[in-house]
Formats: C-alpha cells, structure tokens, sequence
C-alpha cells in the first residue's frame, strides 16, 4: 500500500501543514460516501514561507473523538489518504503572526496578510467553494468581522445567500411594535411590552474574553440548510454560539469552515458531534 510513502510526505514536511479535514463524526449528508470525500492533490508544500509566519508546527488534524482504539487503523489509512493540496501551503505562508495581540500571551493569527496576496485569497475562497458547491447550502453564514470577509464570496459562487452573524446592537431591530395595549380585568388598560423577535442573540467565551453575537430571525427559514464561516477557530466558543443561533430557528447546520485551527485550544472538541472543516491546523 502507498501509505507509507504518503505518511511519509505528510510527517517529514519542515512545514508541517494539515490537510482540508472532515470531522468523520458528521452524520450530516453534505458529502456522499464515495472516494470524492477525502479527495485532495499531492502537496508539494513549495510556497515560501512569510519571516513573521510563526505556523511552523503542524501536523494532521485529528478528531478528538477519532482517538479510539477501535478507530486507529482506520485513521491511518485515512490520513495517508489526505494529501495535501499545494495551494495550502501558499495560503499558510501568506498568514502573519503577532505574538501578544489583543493581549500579553495572545499568538494572534493576522489573516489580513493574506487577504494582500490575490492568489492566497482566491485559492483560500477555492477550496472552499470546491467543497461546498453543489451541496444543496442555502446559507452561508458569517462571523463578525473576519467571516464578512470570507462569507459572502463563498456564498456568491455557490448559489446561497449570506447571513451576517453580528456583534451586539449592529443589527436594526423592528421598533414599530414595542408594546400592546391590553385591558385588565379591572378595566384598566396596560401596555404589556413585546420582546422584539427580530434579533435573536446568543452569549460565548472568548480566548480573551466574552461577547455576544446576533442574528436576523428572518434572515433564514426552518429546513434551510447553513455553512458557517469564520477566519479562525480557537476555544470554539464563537462556532458554537453561531450554531445554537441557527439551530434555534430551526436551520440544519451542515458544517463549520475555518480558514485557521488553533488545535491547543481544543474548540473542534466544544463541538462535539459538529463537522468542522478547515485548511490550516496547528499544535
Ligand atoms: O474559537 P473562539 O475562541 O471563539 O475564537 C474565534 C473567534 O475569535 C476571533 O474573532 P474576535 O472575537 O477576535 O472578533 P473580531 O473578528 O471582531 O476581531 C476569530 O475571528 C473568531 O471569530
Ligand atoms: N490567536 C488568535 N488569533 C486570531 N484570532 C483569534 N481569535 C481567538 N484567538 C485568536
């Protein structure tokens, strides 16, 4: 069997990036069980790698509930089976990293570096598009801010709409009927107020601290099927409330995609049986 040498490609890389991955726990139908489900290209793992790029330990992305016994034998053959396709590389090196932003002990992940080369960002959008396309998603939607950014043309090139996953207070709320009036027994007249349905919100933790993230109700209908996007998963606390918001009304959350895993922070296991897919994974 090839496995070896194909491990070998993996594991001996100086830039040890992880391939496109799909949580196996998935039990959503996004992808049919043939060979196309873990399909990639051979890495050549050429690009040029940025001085400031600090993404210099990767190594395959594992599911955490992939760790059994009963599931090692299928895990190698899988993961020999995820090539790497060249274009990560170029998308990894293009990703700077400020050590101590926001905040002292902080290795923030700046994607913005990325978006400043046109060929990272369109093989970024790429690859994401050529997982998703076709997959029957109506929604694509993204997490304030550096989801607005890979969100919409995503969302564009595979036919769905976009649904902006805010911070609190952006989103206009309808005003136009705060309160009834209502008479009481005593024939008064009260004014009972109406939480407004407009704006459904959701609290979360952060990697440095906490926040509150919103959504149009009607922005999306029950069945609708929703990919969520973001630049970057850390403690997972922001998927999960973009999950819960969507689930809430009713939408059928196919999967997550992330431009960025950082792996020590564990988020892919706060999500538990949620599919999270992403390009770039480090330890
Ligand atoms: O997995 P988590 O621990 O929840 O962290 C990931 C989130 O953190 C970052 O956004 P941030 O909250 O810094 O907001 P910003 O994009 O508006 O700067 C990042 O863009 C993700 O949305
Ligand atoms: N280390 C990090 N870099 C960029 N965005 C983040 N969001 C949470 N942690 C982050």
């Amino acid at each position: 069997m090839q496995n070896a040498s194909l491990e070998s490609v993996f594991y001996s890389q100086k830039n040890h990036i992880s391939p496109p991955f799909l949580s196996p726990s998935s039990s959503d139908s996004l992808f049919s069980p043939s060979p196309e489900r873990h399909r990639v290209s051979v890495a050549t793992n050429s690009g040029k790698r940025s001085p400031l790029n600090r993404f210099n330990n990767y190594q395959p992305a594992l599911h955490p509930l992939r760790c059994t016994v009963e599931l090692k034998q299928q895990m190698a053959t899988e993961e020999a089976a995820q090539i790497q396709d060249p274009r990560i590389a170029g998308i990894s090196s293009s990703i700077r990293v400020i050590p101590d932003f926001p905040k002292p002990g902080i290795m923030f992940q700046d994607i913005t570096t990325l978006l400043l080369d046109p060929k990272a960002f369109k093989d970024t959008i790429d690859l994401f598009v050529e997982r998703y396309k076709g997959k029957d998603i109506s929604v694509v939607a993204g997490i304030e801010a550096r989801g607005f950014i890979f969100g919409p043309p995503i969302a564009l090139a595979i036919g769905a709409k976009f649904v902006p996953m805010r911070k609190p207070n952006k989103l206009p709320e309808t005003q136009k009927f705060p309160y009834k009036l209502v008479s009481c027994k005593e024939g008064n007249v009260i004014r009972v107020y109406i939480a407004s349905r407009e704006v459904i919100s959701e609290k979360y933790s952060l990697e440095y601290g906490t926040d509150i993230m919103e959504m149009h109700v009607g922005a999306v209908q029950p069945g609708e099927r929703a990919l969520v996007v973001d630049d970057l998963i850390a403690t997972g606390g922001t998927l999960c409330a973009a999950i819960k918001l969507l689930e809430r009304v009713g939408v059928h959350v196919v999967e997550s995609a992330c431009v960025i895993e950082l792996k020590e922070l564990k988020g892919r296991e706060r999500l538990v049986d949620k599919s999270l897919f992403v390009l770039i994974s480090s330890t």
